[in-house]
């Protein structure tokens, strides 16, 4: 039994994996870290691999006092991947992507691959048909826009995501709500078309805290997977088996 872990920017996710099977799914902030992993570990006392990514400040000493009861892997850019890293800067690259990048070449072979994870940031990478990882951007996430649009302004209050109920605000609030929702919708529609016309087919996965509330308001058919970067960990300590 392995637990994945991913710690992200906002919030830590893990899971119980049996085989390709999750048990079970949790979420907890990083202050909570120690308090949540000694729970699941009691609970799931067949874990024996702690499978982390990390791109954030929590490190592999926040795991230290589980060192001896189970194995822990960091992933790390030195460990070996199922793709050819084209990236210009290759030890910059977000670890979180790259296991993105892991899951969808293992989990989608022979085919052109982009994952748009929708996290705090929201990450595209393209990965083509022959394994290449080519790049992708990064953008502000939901939650960095309304925070960004408040923090940075004298006028604009701090508001809670939600559906824009007009494509024309009619007021301070109901423009924030469609600059900031429609304008990642219509951001995310342009990458596609964008890469839609340097390659001809390629499947789309999207993930990440806002694959829900984003999924629906797209005109592309992606694979919609809020438990991608987790089930990538998963299938990404299947290859480190195989491959070490
Ligand atoms: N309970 C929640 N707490 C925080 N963010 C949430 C929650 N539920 C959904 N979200 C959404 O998830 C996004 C963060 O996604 P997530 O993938 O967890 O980020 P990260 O991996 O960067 O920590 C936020 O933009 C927010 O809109
Ligand atoms: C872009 C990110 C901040 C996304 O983090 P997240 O939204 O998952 O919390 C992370 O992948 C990162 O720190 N990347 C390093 C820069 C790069 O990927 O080029
Ligand atoms: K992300």
């Amino acid at each position: 039994m392995i637990l994945a872990i991913d710690v992200g920017n906002t919030r830590i996710k893990a899971a119980v994996f049996e085989g390709a099977t999750v048990l079970e799914n949790f979420v907890f902030l990083k202050t909570e870290l120690e308090k949540n992993i000694q729970n699941i570990l009691n609970k799931y006392e067949k874990v024996s691999h702690l499978m982390v990514s990390s791109v954030s400040d929590v490190e592999k000493q926040s795991f230290s006092a589980f060192e001896n009861l189970v194995n822990i892997h960091f992933v790390s850019h030195s460990d070996s991947f199922p793709f050819v890293n084209c990236y210009s800067t290759p030890q910059t690259l977000g670890i979180d992507r790259m296991v993105n990048a892991a899951g969808a070449t293992l989990q989608f072979p022979n085919q052109n691959r982009l994952v748009i994870d929708a996290g705090t940031c929201v990450t595209y990478d393209f990965i083509d048909e022959s394994n290449n990882y080519l790049g992708g951007a990064i953008s502000p996430g939901l939650g960095l826009r309304y925070a960004a649009l408040h923090n940075f302004t004298a006028k604009l209050p701090l508001l809670e995501l939600e559906s824009p109920e007009h494509f024309v605000g009619k007021s301070t609030s109901e423009s924030i709500h469609s600059g900031v929702v429609n304008g990642l919708v219509h951001e995310i529609d342009g990458f596609i078309a964008e890469y839609e016309a340097l390659y001809p087919k390629f499947i789309i996965i999207l993930t990440g805290g806002d694959t829900v509330f984003l999924a629906k308001r797209l005109k592309n058919t992606i694979f919609a997977n809020s438990n991608f970067l987790l089930e990538s960990l998963n299938q990404l300590f299947q290859y480190k088996i195989k491959n070490d």
